[in-house]
């Protein structure tokens, strides 16, 4: 099902009794849709990262969850381990441990003949608040930027999400403001989130997008063009530290050093307040192959090896403002974050 220019991207669509999925992989070039009809089909395409994006792999488990509950036919056991096969696609975004433990919670509340109703209504309902609450997160967000450029790193958007964006949903709203003058994309080595995903999203949108080098990043921070970098989140720590695409903490230093705002837009399922810091944050390190070519083609020097942690964490005291749909907090050292992140979903 190919798309036109302005249909608003949607990643995942439930098809009545399996799941549709955009395969990430493939984009921009091609537009292939999986069809998953198993919990453990859905626990590979997330490790695989066919979908990828915090929010969006939290959504998928809990799709992933409803179609565990169908084939464990009313035997818990298989059910847990279906979960706890899903929850262990990847470590770093706890949305993925956020929606799974609803899923649990709602399972010991439900009699087991009805599971898979249930868990089906909480997937689709898990996936209507992300969207709600990303177009919270843009009005709130968007309504900061002054006029000016802003930089932006990996995928946020509709593809990242269950649609709209967080961060990419704070730009969009932004730019339809008329408050943007510019939006700059990190191509975000070595996935290429931004020139793969990103691109592909606002070029669609018909917002001009101009791609980066991260090595670029700093050159274009000390130009004064750009007013805010605006990034994404996998899991805030209480103390308001943030888990994001490696290369995040690199432009929070770079945006503090040159006097530029640094904000995070993220829904409230993925602050982990049992976290109280970033230094508990699992970060994930992916294959060596994965740094060590592009595309799927080797570029490296044979025998050379790779470090290849795809997440690093942002200390609090480099962020100006952490946005989510129930509210901002701003420095100094984000006081508040339990008065207004307490509340989480
Ligand atoms: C809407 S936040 C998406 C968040 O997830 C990305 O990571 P990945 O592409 O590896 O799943 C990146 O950290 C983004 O900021």
């Amino acid at each position: 099902m190919s798309m036109s220019s302005h249909d608003q991207v949607r990643p995942m669509i439930w098809a009545g009794d399996h799941l549709r999925l955009l395969d990430q992989r493939l984009l921009p070039g091609e537009e292939l849709w999986l069809e998953l009809r198993e919990s453990e089909a859905v626990a590979q395409a997330i490790r695989e990262m066919a979908v990828r994006g915090a929010p969006a792999i939290g959504i998928a488990a809990a799709f992933g969850a409803a179609l565990a509950a169908r084939e464990a036919d009313g035997e818990r056991t298989k059910l847990m381990a279906a979960l706890a096969t899903l929850g262990a696609a990847r470590p770093t975004a706890v949305n993925l441990e956020w929606a799974l433990q609803r899923m649990r919670g709602l399972i010991e509340q439900t009699d087991a003949r009805a599971w898979a109703d249930a868990l089906l209504a909480e997937a689709q309902a898990i996936h209507a608040q992300d969207i709600a609450a990303n177009h919270r997160i843009g009005e709130l967000g968007g309504a900061l930027i002054e006029r000016g450029a802003v930089l932006t790193h990996c995928n946020t958007g509709s593809l990242a999400t269950g649609g709209f964006g967080t961060a990419l949903g704070v730009i969009r709203s932004a730019w339809s403001d008329g408050r943007i003058t510019r939006v700059y994309a990190d191509e975000t080595r070595p996935w290429l989130q931004g020139s793969r995903l990103t691109a592909w999203e606002l070029v669609r949108d018909d917002i001009p997008v101009t791609l980066l080098c991260e090595g670029a990043a700093a050159s274009l921070l000390a130009s004064g063009e750009v007013s805010w970098v605006v990034v994404g989140a996998d899991r805030i720590a209480a103390n308001g530290d943030v888990a994001n695409k490696i290369g995040t903490y690199g432009l929070a230093v770079l945006a503090r050093h040159h006097g530029v705002k640094f904000m995070v837009a993220a829904p409230l399922s993925t602050v982990d307040m049992s976290m109280s810091a970033g230094a508990d944050i699992p970060v994930e390190v992916r294959a060596e192959e994965e740094l060590l070519g592009c595309g799927g083609v080797r570029v490296a020097a044979p025998g050379a090896r790779a470090w290849n942690p795809v997440f690093d964490v942002t200390p609090a005291s480099l962020i100006d403002a952490i946005v989510t749909e129930a509210g901002i907090v701003e420095q100094p050292g984000l006081a508040g974050m339990h008065e207004l992140f307490g509340q989480r979903a």
